[in-house]
């Protein structure tokens, strides 16, 4: 008997030879497989609840989902000043560890600003775009089954390098428990307004506007099934960044990489969430078993054994491929939010690879480095949204607006062109209006 199975590890065990593979990977895949029908009638319940009523919905749900007995919207609210005590209050190590997590990804986000532009053409019109950041942005941080002082980095500072004006952040804080790694990064990140709400609830606040919490004009950031949801719902009333739900890793290993380091790497993301998503895709038949006994052993000393033993067996999968080429054509289906490439030759395989949140290359680049201080931002595009989305960046913060500039001798050259096409379209106004502006 393996270890895997002494130790009553279960996870799915997948070969793309099997008859039945494709079915398996399409329902191990599938979004409807934790945003199910209940989720998605929940939410909709509570998007309505905190649109009609406001704080007191706001109050209700948190009092229900994170077990608080607060009576009003005060309670829920965090000023400037517990932000920067609880900055002040952080041991050294902490300190030191945010502020170089934080210098990290600012410096990463100054890279990505983009510049207006504008060029003119021979007869002295200017065209161009003007980008622009959005006046209020919302940044989502998780808060029921860990606190994540990273992902306040992550949200917060590309906002600022786009040069968003106000911030408001919500987090939840189950049981009443504030967190002070948490809210030291709210200060040290420059957050303008913090509610202590979280879930569908705080999404729709943020969306909507209630009597406290002002609307905002973008959504961002990470979180459970009913944060995903709830953001996919509301999109149209409020730009969102993208959906960033449950954690996902895929690991590509060639059998070279120590099956102990491996097997930590796909705890790493199974530990956020019993629907978090960790897969091994290997052609080397071996290989594949040693890591599942490393996994075997390691789990019984997980401190989060429970979620990480749901997470694999409901959604968890090692999947023997045939070679590096059904490798390269399943990473790009499965799209996930962190694909580590743990192979000798990496470089070689990115051209190839079309479809990931990130890219982890190497045996070295455990992915948990980029979730707290490589540089690169961890709000990442999950449930194979990675096909059409990426990671948060500035550019979520900022939107573009074209510029358009005729001079006489342009309006002149252009009028016609448009007036033609306007005659085709039957749209007379349009014609007209381009006719006037002709010189003879
Ligand atoms: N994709 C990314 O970029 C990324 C980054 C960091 C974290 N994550 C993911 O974020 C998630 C964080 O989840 P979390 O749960 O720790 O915190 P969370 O803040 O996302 O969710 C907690 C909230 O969920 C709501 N909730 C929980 N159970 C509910 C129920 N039965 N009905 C209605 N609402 C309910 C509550 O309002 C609670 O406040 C994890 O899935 C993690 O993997 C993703
Ligand atoms: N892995 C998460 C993104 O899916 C980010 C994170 C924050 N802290 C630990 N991990
Ligand atoms: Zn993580």
């Amino acid at each position: 008997m393996s270890e895997a199975s002494a130790s009553g590890l279960e996870v799915a065990r997948l070969s793309t030879r099997d008859p039945d593979f494709e079915a398996r990977l399409d329902a191990l895949l599938a979004w409807e497989g934790v945003s199910d029908d209940a989720v998605q009638r929940r939410v909709a319940e509570i998007l309505d609840a905190v649109k009609t009523r406001g704080d007191a919905a706001l109050i209700d749900y948190s009092n229900r989902f994170d077990r608080l007995a607060a009576s009003s919207m005060a309670e829920l609210t965090l000023g400037a000043e517990r932000l920067r005590q609880a900055f002040e209050g952080l041991p050294e190590a902490q300190r030191e560890a945010l502020a170089t997590a934080a210098d990290r990804v600012r410096r990463y986000h100054e890279h990505q600003k983009p510049e207006s532009w504008s060029y003119t053409e021979a007869d002295g019109t200017v065209l161009g775009q003007q980008v622009t950041p959005v006046d209020r942005a919302g940044i989502y941080v998780p808060g029921g089954k860990a606190a994540y002082p990273s992902s306040v980095l992550m949200n917060a500072l590309p906002a600022h390098v786009a040069g968003v004006g106000e911030i408001v952040m919500v987090v939840p804080t189950p049981d009443g428990v504030l967190n002070d790694l948490v809210l030291a990064a709210a200060h040290l990140a420059g957050v303008d307004h913090v509610f202590t709400i979280g879930g569908a609830q705080a999404v729709a606040a943020l969306a909507y506007g209630t009597e406290t919490v002002p609307r905002v004009d973008k959504i961002v950031g990470p979180g459970n099934i009913y944060v995903a949801t709830a953001k996919r719902a509301v999109f149209g009333q409020v730009g969102i960044d993208m959906i960033a739900g449950p954690s996902e890793i895929l690991v590509v290993s060639d059998g070279g990489t120590d099956p102990d380091w491996l097997a930590m790497d796909l705890f790493s993301q199974a530990e956020h969430d019993e629907d978090a998503q960790s897969i091994l895709v290997t052609w080397d038949d071996a290989h594949l078993e040693a890591v599942a006994d490393a996994m075997a052993r390691a789990l019984p000393t997980m401190e989060r054994e429970a979620i990480i033993r749901t997470s694999l067996a409901e959604r968890g999968a090692l999947i023997h491929c045939r070679d590096r080429d059904e490798a390269v054509a399943l990473l790009n289906r499965i799209a996930p939010e962190h694909l580590e490439l743990s192979v000798a030759d990496p470089e070689a395989w990115l051209p190839e690879v079309r479809h990931a949140g990130a890219v982890f290359m190497g045996r070295y680049t455990a992915e948990a480095l980029g979730d707290y201080c490589a540089g690169p931002n961890h709000v990442l595009p999950t449930s194979g949204t990675a096909r059409f989305s990426s990671p948060l960046g500035v550019y979520d913060f900022q939107k573009r607006s074209s510029l358009i500039q005729c001079s006489a001798q342009g309006a002149s050259g252009l009028g016609p062109v448009a007036s033609t096409l306007a005659r085709g379209e039957s749209l007379t106004a349009h014609a007209r209006s381009a006719e006037y502006r002709i010189r003879d």
